[in-house]
């Protein structure tokens, strides 16, 4: 099964956990997006994060992918702060089997509930694939253009690849 999964970081050496999560999916991953600085969305006292997109393929439960790469970065929930910093966030975004999945399980929802919000998911998502669609919302190129993502989309500030 194939997925996007989105990472974000925010707390730590954000390069550098990025950078071992990537290491740790290894050849599952198909494609990486660049590094991208953005500001904090839903909760806006925290540091900058830093995100990045991963298209993946190999595994077929990408929930339990996403919380060993979390755990692995020492990633402690507060839950007091839903949107709060973190070392590393892991979302599902969409998987494909081969066309889209969808679930309303609530452990795991596809494709993610919140992807269509976010300039830092869709900026880096379209990066990797430029005919990128969201079921339910088109095509991501088309959403960037939306007068509130594109405003977002202009802080979301590509800073080099996960080695450099
Ligand atoms: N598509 C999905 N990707 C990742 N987690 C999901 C998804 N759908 C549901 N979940 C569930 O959401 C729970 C909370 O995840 P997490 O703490 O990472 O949320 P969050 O990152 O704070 O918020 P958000 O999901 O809006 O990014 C997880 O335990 C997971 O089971
Ligand atoms: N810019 C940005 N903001 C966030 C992020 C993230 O990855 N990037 N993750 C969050 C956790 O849900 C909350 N806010």
């Amino acid at each position: 099964m194939r997925a996007l999964l989105a990472l974000g970081s925010n707390l730590g050496d954000r390069r550098e956990t990025l950078r071992a999560a990537v290491a740790t999916l290894g050849d599952a991953v198909l494609s990486a997006s660049r590094v991208y600085e953005t500001p904090p969305w839903g909760d806006e006292l925290q540091p900058a994060y830093l995100n990045m997109v991963l298209i993946v393929e190999g595994h077929s439960d990408w929930l339990a992918v996403a919380r060993g790469l979390e755990e692995a970065a020492g990633r402690v929930r507060d839950p007091e702060r839903r949107f709060g910093p973190r070392t590393l966030d892991v979302d599902v975004i969409m998987v494909w089997d081969p066309t889209p999945v969808f679930s309303a399980d609530p452990e795991l929802t596809l494709p993610h509930p919140r992807a269509h919000l976010r300039a830092f998911v869709l900026v880096p998502w379209l990066e990797v694939d430029p005919w990128a669609e969201l079921p339910g919302h088109g095509f991501v190129a088309d959403l960037l253009r939306e007068p509130a993502l594109a405003a977002d989309a202009r802080d979301v500030v590509a800073v080099g690849t996960v080695a450099s």
